[in-house]
């Protein structure tokens, strides 16, 4: 599996579905945006009455050898630190995944660094970190197939113990060098508009950070096939990612997206088949600057925006509330036939 076939939206129940969301008993369209994302969830499940069933917050954990250039104000023994907190329960996206009824696992795609057995734990270790993508690499494409491969599994797992929704996130020191690495190289947008300050750098540090990465471009050179980009920048977590929307878009479970290094992989799996783009909801726009520019390429709408930049899934999991209500009105509202109340003349 490394091109999975996506099925279309149900369109032919469009019709229906506007109809079932303007015979709710409220003013036509007055539920606003929530409106859209009732409609979506609609032709994604092929339904009426779409349901959000065991959702999964997943959080995607990798290392990368170009954080040993300082691309990261955080050392790279943060990443094996922080899955130990998420195994734990201890981080933001614990708290929120426990607040909203989310089933939390932590994918070990790449992370440099043992890890104990965890029932929340997927260990599925590609390799200790990627190469320095500075100086080769980052990874073989025989260990991009491998992240695609194992993220199928993964997503099929889940799938058929009957969850319909995928939450993504992820955690590795460096990450937000590769996300702005894969945009820049498939968007075609300069670099210096594809990177931010990451886990916090200062100014200096930022034009640090930009230089190494145009040295990384240059080593490379132009690159516009998507599984290449992967190879050249890695990571395994991205890769894996990446794997995991397309793998959900096949099997119809809605891709809950997330900050900019989650919608880095969205591009790249956008790129192998955009038919993914129709099963994704974009949950919000974080404060590193390219993300909102990334999510309006990909012609997604964010539900919030509160200046996150964190991670993790944490500002998808603070959207998730708002996509269950879309389907809770849909299929829960009264109508106007049902409650008896008079309709616009
Ligand atoms: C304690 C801590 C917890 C985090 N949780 C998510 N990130 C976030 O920061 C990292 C990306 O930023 P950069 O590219 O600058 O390293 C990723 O791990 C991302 O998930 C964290 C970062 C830190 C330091
Ligand atoms: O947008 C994100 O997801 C993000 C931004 C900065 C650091 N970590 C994650």
């Amino acid at each position: 599996m490394t091109n999975p076939t996506i099925p279309p939206l149900s369109r032919e129940l469009e019709p229906a579905l506007r109809a079932a969301i303007d015979n709710k008993t409220k003013p036509p369209g007055s539920l606003g945006r929530l409106e859209e994302v009732a409609l979506r969830l609609g032709l994604m499940q092929g339904t009426l009455a779409p349901e959000l069933r065991a959702p999964a917050s997943l959080v995607f954990a990798g290392d990368h050898g170009l954080a040993d250039e300082g691309v990261s104000p955080f050392p790279k023994a943060v990443t094996v630190q922080m899955v130990l907190n998420f195994l734990a329960g201890g981080a933001a996206i614990n708290v929120f995944a426990r607040q909203h009824g989310l089933h939390l696992k932590v994918i070990d795609a790449g992370v440099a660094g043992a890890l104990p057995e965890h029932p929340d734990l997927i260990a599925r270790k590609v390799m200790p970190g990627t190469r320095n993508a500075l100086r080769e690499p980052a990874m073989t494409p025989a260990e991009v197939e491998l992240c695609f491969a194992h993220a199928d599994r993964i997503i099929g797992d889940l799938h058929a113990r009957g969850c319909n929704a995928v939450i993504f996130g992820e955690m590795g020191i460096g990450n937000t060098s590769i996300a702005s690495l894969l945009m820049s190289a498939l968007t075609g947008t300069p670099l210096e508009d594809c990177t931010g300050r990451g886990a916090g750098h200062d100014p200096a540090g930022l034009a640090r950070k930009i230089d190494i990465l145009k040295r990384v471009q240059a080593r490379h050179g132009p690159i516009t096939d998507p599984r290449a980009a992967l190879a050249a920048y890695g990571g395994c977590e991205v890769a894996m990612m990446a794997g995991a929307m397309l793998s959900a878009a096949s099997r119809r479970m809605l891709v809950m997206n997330d900050g900019f290094i989650v919608t880095s992989a969205l591009l790249v799996a956008s790129r192998i088949n955009p038919a993914v783009l129709d099963y994704t909801i974009f949950g919000h726009t974080s404060a590193e600057g390219a993300h909102p520019k990334l999510v309006s390429r990909l012609g997604g709408k964010p539900l919030i925006a509160l200046d996150l930049r964190l991670g993790e899934g944490t500002g998808a999991a603070l959207a998730w509330p708002l996509v269950m209500s879309a389907a809770a009105f849909l299929r829960e509202m009264a109508t106007f036939e049902s409650a008896k109340i008079s309709n616009r003349e």
